[in-house]
């Protein structure tokens, strides 16, 4: 793994992403996927173009309510997050060094049948601007669009970030604030290359996307945020009270 997260950034894009091929092992993500496939069936939403789990639970008027992240959660991912330094100048210093809590107390876990993704959108104020997504499964390409200046998008991405199995990518700065993230409903990504696909020097299994093409199977991702506003149980009538 390299030293920084300086090491492991997307030059090509704005500030900042960085991309981490094997931050887990296969044997890591068995275990994740395993602990993801057995929990309580009502933990599952399901949407039209996807479903998706909520650790510890759903937000209220952008506050989650306070609960620890169950431990399969903290353990690797949280720790090693935590123990991966900005730069090699300032060693103590991680990705959530800055936030409210200092580490991620929110995961959102969502599945992807090949042909499924995610509208354009951005994640918005409710989370300090860093998230760090770990992807299980299936390769896939994240759709990077820039905006206008009247809040809509362009019509076409500008970048797309090549996600594979066991590997973290982490976005924040103004790639957080300013610019959309989507992921197109296909079910095989195209046209890739070193000029199309932003961390292709940053690849873990480049040799397996030389022919331009990476079909798609079933794809999870955990994304790790720290959600700013958080209330304690006693304050529970006050989150759900007018306003
Ligand atoms: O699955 C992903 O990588 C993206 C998910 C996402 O954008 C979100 O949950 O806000
Ligand atoms: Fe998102």
């Amino acid at each position: 793994m390299p030293a920084s997260l300086q090491e492991a950034r997307i030059k090509s894009l704005p500030s900042s992403a960085f991309y981490i091929a094997d931050f887990i092992t296969p044997e890591e993500e068995d275990v994740l996927l395993n602990k993801i496939k057995t929990a309580p069936k009502p933990r599952w939403k399901i949407l039209t173009h996807r479903r998706l789990q909520t650790w510890p639970s759903d937000l209220t008027k952008n506050t989650l309510l306070h609960s620890p992240l169950p431990t399969w959660l903290v353990e690797p991912i949280i720790t090693r997050l935590l123990a991966y330094p900005l730069s090699t100048d300032n060693p103590q210093n991680h990705i959530f060094t800055k936030s409210s809590h200092g580490a991620p107390n929110h995961v959102l876990i969502n599945e992807y049948q090949p042909g499924q993704g995610i509208m354009p959108h951005k994640d918005g104020a409710a989370y300090f601007p860093a998230v760090c997504t770990v992807s299980l499964g299936s390769t896939l390409a994240l759709d990077i669009y820039a905006t206008n200046e009247d809040g809509t998008r362009e019509a076409e991405p500008r970048w797309k970030i090549l996600q594979e199995p066991r590997s973290l990518l982490i976005t924040t700065d103004d790639l957080y604030t300013d610019y959309m993230h989507g992921i197109a409903e296909i079910s095989e990504d195209l046209s890739l290359s070193r000029d199309t696909v932003a961390n292709w020097d940053l690849l873990g299994s480049l040799e397996s996307f030389t022919g331009g093409i990476s079909q798609r199977s079933l794809r999870t991702s955990l994304t790790y945020r720290d959600v700013i506003k958080v209330s304690k149980l006693g304050n529970k009538f006050a989150m759900f009270g007018k306003s």
